[in-house]
């Protein structure tokens, strides 16, 4: 139970006791008339059984006044314990999904990598959507059939204890069913979360796999896919409805047959003289209101033990470790690998990687696709930690090292841009959040955007589109170098910054790269070798090892794999392509 509140309320409990108190005493308001309805009853009895006794008007009227004064209480407590419910609800779905970002921001890109696409969109919206519907609307129904059965149990014992105990005599094998049926509800419950991340999944992949989709004309096949997806969710929906309620139908007949039984206990008393009329109508009205917040926990079990897995898929994710290290960034730039070995999964990927790069310098990756060049900087700014060895900076070793704090030191331009759903002027902002109008037009002009950008229908305050799709990958990347520009860190990684310019752009570019990396630790990945020959070092990689290192004369001159590359490029420089 701890467990639960714990999870529901996003490890915030604390934040639940509000709306279980007022839910208890908006639940206890409702308990009340019953009494008075009983003293009610009882009056127009004591008349009606010794017809020399004359009928307490008196006493009626005093009751009805007392029970539109409760209603009034009535009516402020429930507005009370909703508000406050609902309240709670929609603070722990809002605060918890915030930090539920700022959480992830904080992980590993390893370990985000390792989750489904879909898994995590479900989890911010669906997930925390069920969660929220748990507080709000089952909370209340959970308090009050936790307490209801309870007092009013303690309470009948002390009027009748027959009478009370045939009327909860078969709670408990109610229970036992509930409670023997949890394994199978968790078992349902998790296939059907997976058929839902996966149907997610499916259709992210469809929307953003368009592109291929299309031309590839995949249609039949991913369609296929998606609706594969839908159908499993079908039918895991089917599944834990269909066997979950009617187990939990059987569980409220047994609750109550209760009532029956106690009936018939009140027919036995009754007709043996052991139980007045007035006694056995209350327990009757009782009887009927003490299993309704209980008949509609079992009704609503199965979304309840749903939401249960939801807020504990939460809570995983939520416990899972941020990258360790609390230490500032160091002043100086120096980077060094020392014998590092990396896997993304199993196979590794670095194997004994060992080099230094020098402060204010600039060094080259080259190599083979796949050899680990865009592994070492993605290590470098600490998106994932090596599993062997130890990258340093300034002699530090990063993993030390706030990785929030130890970003702020480092430029990086990616092959791939991603420009978010705002204004071409925020998207360049994201680079120094606090950058005037000024710098932004400063760094656009040094990134060669200005021009493109000042051609666009609103300039600076163009919308671009999720991801960028508004921008040719060209502009994207100039977008992504001023970026950099503007955010003037120490050290500088680049990864075919100048992949996907025209040459007519080329040569701005390097010179607003120059710009860039003047004074600043730059690494450097270029598959066009000629754009990398003043390099003070180049690390030539092959199969995640360092085979060569040096500077461009002395790497020709040793005759291994870098000249061999460097031939190969010059030979490709005269490549065309050719109709058969
Ligand atoms: N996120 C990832 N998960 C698993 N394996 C990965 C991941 N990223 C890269 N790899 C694998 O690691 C190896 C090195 O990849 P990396 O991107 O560092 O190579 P690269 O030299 O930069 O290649 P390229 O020049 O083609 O960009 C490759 O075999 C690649 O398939």
């Amino acid at each position: 139970m701890k467990k639960f509140f714990y999870n529901i309320s996003s490890g915030n409990p604390g934040a639940l006791f509000m709306p279980c108190f007022t839910s208890f005493l908006d639940g206890i308001c409702k308990i009340l008339p019953a009494a008075l309805i009983f003293d009610v009853l009882n009056t127009i009895y004591l008349s009606f059984a010794n017809p020399e006794t004359p009928l307490n008007t008196t006493r009626l009227w005093t009751v009805c006044a007392i029970l539109i004064g409760w209603m009034m209480i009535q009516y402020l407590a429930s507005g009370f314990a909703y508000s406050k419910t609902f309240t709670a609800a929609y603070d722990a779905s809002a605060n918890g999904r915030t930090a539920l970002a700022e959480h992830l921001r904080k992980l590993s890109l390893g370990f985000l990598g390792s989750r489904d696409p879909g898994d995590l969109t479900t989890m911010m919206l669906g997930d925390y959507a069920t969660v929220e519907t748990t507080i709000s609307h089952y909370l209340p129904q959970l308090v009050s059939a936790a307490a209801f059965p309870v007092i009013a149990f303690i309470a009948l014992v002390f009027i009748n204890w027959q009478m009370a105990a045939a009327m909860f005599v078969a709670l408990p094998f109610s229970l036992l069913i509930v409670w023997l049926s949890t394994g199978l509800q968790l078992r349902l419950g998790k296939n059907h979360v997976q058929a839902k991340v996966d149907s997610a999944s499916r259709l992210q992949e469809y929307l953003l796999g368009m592109r291929e989709i299309k031309s590839h004309n995949l249609s039949g096949e991913r369609f296929q896919r998606i609706q594969e997806a839908f159908a499993r969710l079908m039918r895991e929906s089917i599944r834990l409805e269909g066997i979950i309620g009617p187990v939990m139908m059987v569980a409220i007949a047994i609750m109550r047959a209760g009532l029956t039984l106690m009936i018939f206990a009140g027919t036995f008393l009754l007709v043996g003289g052991e139980l007045t009329l007035p006694v056995f109508l209350v327990f009757l009205l009782l009887g009927t209101r003490v299993f309704e917040p209980m008949t509609m926990v079992l009704v609503n079990y199965a979304e309840i033990r749903y939401s249960v897995l939801s807020a504990e898929r939460i809570m995983q994710i939520r416990q899972e470790k941020p990258l360790p290290g609390e230490k500032d960034a160091p002043a100086g730039n120096s980077i060094e690998f020392e014998q590092v070995t990396f896997a993304y999964e199993n196979t590794d990927v670095l194997k004994n990687v060992s080099f230094s790069i020098s402060p204010k310098s600039i060094t080259a990756l080259v190599g083979p696709s796949g050899s680990g060049k865009s592994t070492i900087t993605r290590l470098i700014a600490r998106f994932w930690d090596v599993q062997g060895g130890r990258v340093l900076i300034d002699g530090r070793d990063i993993k030390n090292i706030d990785p929030e704090k130890l970003l702020t030191r480092i430029s990086m331009v990616f092959q791939d841009v991603y420009l978010f759903k705002d204004t071409i002027l925020n998207n360049i902002k994201v680079g120094k959040m606090n950058a005037s109008r000024e710098e932004i037009e400063w760094a656009a002009k040094q990134a060669c955007c200005h021009d493109f950008i000042m051609k666009l229908p609103q300039g600076y305050d163009t919308p671009v589109g999720e991801g960028g799709c508004t921008l040719s990958g060209g502009e994207k990347q100039r977008v992504s170098i001023a970026r950099a520009l503007l955010k003037d860190a120490p050290i500088v990684l680049l990864d075919e910054a100048t992949a996907s310019l025209d040459p007519e752009n080329e040569t701005q570019v390097q010179r607003a790269i120059n710009a860039l990396v003047s004074n600043k630790t730059v690494v450097i990945i270029a598959h066009r070798l000629k754009t990398i020959r003043g390099a003070d070092k180049i690390i030539v990689l092959e199969d995640g090892k360092v085979v060569e290192l040096g500077g461009h004369e002395e790497l020709l001159a040793k005759q291994g794999l870098y000249n061999r590359m460097c031939s190969l490029q010059q030979q490709s420089a005269g490549w065309s392509m050719k109709a058969s």
